[in-house]
């Protein structure tokens, strides 16, 4: 059984559609959305090799015409070099801008493959098939694509929509448990900034999300979709509540930077170590109770996920440049820093023009140099 979550955006509207075997019902689902029966499949060499023949098949014996572009897995490929190769590849295929494009992977493969997708022949739509837990909850939905710089993570990028989401909950079965893991730290972000009761049911089966219960799995990436979509209707390009989703991240993107985007640090890692100190900080602020810090640095540990810098480190880590790189956030203002803190679980607020002189010191208190 399959569950439908509208995004309503006017002429930008799609349908998300969240259950097991779509990869195997995609090509009924996907036909109707092209003009013409062809398309490319985007998708990394580790998902190419589990799953890219199926989903190939899927489309072919809906008639559809595919090319199958797989890339190097991993966040260097989300590069302007990556987007180079890709826009190099899809121009090679002599796609139009009528045709539509499928990013098959996880949120490296739809942040690069949307972003393409934008710029291609200035605009071409494209479907998402998410095959990460991380991409099903958070990325596949919401249309912000981009890539990284060295100077900062989704510095450059476009807002643009996908036409469809396809979220087969079965491809989850060959995701590595680090990588289950990275999912659920933004899947538990949903309860952390706007739904106490949704944190309060991970707490009570974080366990079977992460363990591919499908019941469980349906629940979480079904709440979490519904969230997404109904701050994404309200605040399309984030001029204000949008910015509730980007809680963890201001620290989280940091830190990212700071490790060189590789394997040390993944991005749902950083966002678990970024919630933990934006609920500390909150607290240190006088904002958010400590039992409320307490409580979600405990869910993150229980989900095997990291909550200290000396967690993703031991090698020191400079308060002053961790403020540097949160200075170059998109949600900064006039080099004021935004913060995303916290009431309590359940209720996250956006702190503009936070001051840095309390901040490095709570930096320099989690261990950071001074
Ligand atoms: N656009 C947004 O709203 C948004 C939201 C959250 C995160 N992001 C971005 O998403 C990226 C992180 O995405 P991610 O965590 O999905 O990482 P990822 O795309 O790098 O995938 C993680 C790893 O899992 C492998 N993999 C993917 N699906 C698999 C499967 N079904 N079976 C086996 N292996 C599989 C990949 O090959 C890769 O090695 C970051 O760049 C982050 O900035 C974007
Ligand atoms: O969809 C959003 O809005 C988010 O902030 C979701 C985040 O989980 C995601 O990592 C996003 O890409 C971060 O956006 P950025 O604007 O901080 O680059
Ligand atoms: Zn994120």
């Amino acid at each position: 059984m399959s569950r439908t979550i509208r995004v309503g955006l006017g002429e930008r509207a799609y349908d998300v559609v969240i259950g097991p075997g779509l990869v195997d019902r995609a090509g009924s689902l996907i036909a109707p959305l092209l003009k013409r029966p062809r398309t490319a499949i985007v998708t990394d060499e580790t998902v190419g090799a589990h799953h890219g023949e199926r989903l190939a098949a899927s489309l072919e014996r809906a008639g559809i015409a595919c090319n199958l572009i797989a890339l190097p897995p991993g966040e260097e490929t989300k590069s302007f070099a990556g987007l180079e190769d890709l826009c190099d590849r899809l121009l090679s295929l002599e796609l139009d801008r009528g045709d539509r494009i499928v990013a098959f992977g996880g949120g490296v493969i739809g942040d690069l493959t949307g972003f393409a997708a934008a710029i291609f022949k200035r605009g071409m739509d494209f479907i998402q098939v998410p095959t990460t837990l991380l991409a099903q909850v958070d990325s596949s939905v919401g249309g912000k694509t981009a890539i990284d710089t060295p100077r900062g993570k989704n510095l450059i990028g476009a807002f643009h929509q996908p036409a469809l989401v396809l979220a087969d909950l079965d491809i989850l079965a060959t995701l590595p448990v680090r990588e289950m893991r990275c999912g659920y730290a933004e899947t538990i972000k949903y309860g952390m900034l706007g739904d106490a009761a949704f944190f309060a049911w991970l707490e009570d089966n974080g366990a079977k999300v992460l363990d591919r219960d499908v019941a469980a799995l349906t629940h979480a990436v079904g709440r979490s979709v519904e969230m997404k979509a109904e701050i994404v209707e309200e605040d399309e390009r984030e001029a204000g509540r949008r910015a509730l989703l980007n809680l963890g991240h201001t620290f989280g993107h940091a830190l990212e930077i700071e490790m060189g985007f590789g394997e040390s640090l993944k991005h749902g890692e950083g966002v678990a170590a970024g919630c933990a100190l934006a609920f500390r900080f909150s607290a240190a602020l006088g904002h958010c109770p400590q039992a409320d810090a307490a409580r979600v640095e405990a869910a993150l540990i229980a989900a095997g996920l990291p909550t200290r810098l000396s967690d993703i480190t031991n090698a020191p880590m400079s308060a002053d440049r961790l403020i540097a790189h949160m200075v170059q956030d998109k949600k900064a203002e006039g080099g004021a820093l935004t913060l995303v803190l916290a009431r309590r679980i359940g209720e996250a607020f956006v702190a503009k023009g936070v001051d840095p002189a309390p901040l490095r010191d709570f930096l320099v208190s989690e261990g950071a140099t001074p």
